[in-house]
């Protein structure tokens, strides 16, 4: 049966992993990107399969929505044989300078959340992107000429809290806009010794109901996946050097 949560054993998970929160995404990533996958677990839905991309083992799993379901995903994938982890979510834009479809690049997430608290029994702490995920990202962006921005994040476990006023508030901070899952993947993966990034389309604007037209949203989530997979490419070839 392997893990509580993900029903795979050891050699069944990439070194690469990319770490979507729905389910859906991870079908469509699997299916349109990868070759020969092979779906390793759907316990709860938290469908995860490996295959692989330009050669490259890569598996794609699924975290769900929030922080305590993205910690234990994290924690799992990692026993399981993950060690480059790279969130591919979507946020709500909360800086003027982020318009929907958008890509963000995650360089650390304010951790708004409950999650990362109580791993560190409310002390201060930053949960930052792995620099090797992020300069690989970053590059992957460029070489594909994607438009991104690279910045600060936060990570909420409140989606209907969040409100234009609040993120006025954190974008005067540098916040770029909020997530629900990069501060307790980043913690995770830094508890382990291993590299966690996230990047995130944004689909809307904090409190703003209204989302980014489908098949424009459909068109950036196809970018990112791009970039991705890409970065692991560069990450690969780097590490076979
Ligand atoms: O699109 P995903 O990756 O699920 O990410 C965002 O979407 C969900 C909320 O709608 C949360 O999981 C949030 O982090
Ligand atoms: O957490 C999230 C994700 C997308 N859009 C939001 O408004 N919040």
């Amino acid at each position: 049966m392997g893990e509580i949560h993900l029903h795979a054993e050891p050699g069944q998970v990439a070194e690469f992993v990319l770490l979507p929160g729905d389910p859906n995404r991870s079908r469509w990533i699997a299916e349109t990107f990868l070759q020969d996958p092979v779906l390793y677990t759907d316990n709860r839905q938290l469908l995860g399969y490996t295959g692989t991309y330009k050669g490259v083992p890569i598996s794609v799993q699924t975290t769900g929505m929030g922080c305590p379901s993205a910690a234990i995903v994290t924690e799992e994938t990692i026993r399981l044989g993950g060690r480059c982890l790279l969130r591919v979510g979507t946020l709500g834009a909360s800086h003027p300078r982020v318009r929907p479809g958008d890509l963000v690049i995650a360089q650390a997430s304010v951790p708004n959340d409950g999650t990362t608290r109580q791993f560190f029994g409310g002390a201060p702490y930053a949960p930052i992107a792995s620099y090797r995920i992020l300069e690989a990202a970053v590059q992957a962006a460029r070489d594909g000429r994607v438009k991104h921005h690279i910045g600060l994040i936060m990570t909420e476990d409140a989606f209907y809290a969040s409100t234009p006023e609040h993120a006025k508030l954190w974008a005067s901070r540098g916040v770029l806009g909020f997530e629900m899952e990069a501060s307790a993947i980043f913690t995770v993966a830094a508890l382990h010794g291993v590299h966690a990034g996230c990047m995130a389309v944004a689909s809307n604007n904090i409190g703003d109901p209204e989302f980014v037209e489908p098949s424009m949203l459909r068109q950036s989530v196809h970018s990112m996946i791009e970039v991705a997979l890409e970065a692991f490419c560069l990450m690969h070839a780097e590490e076979n050097k």
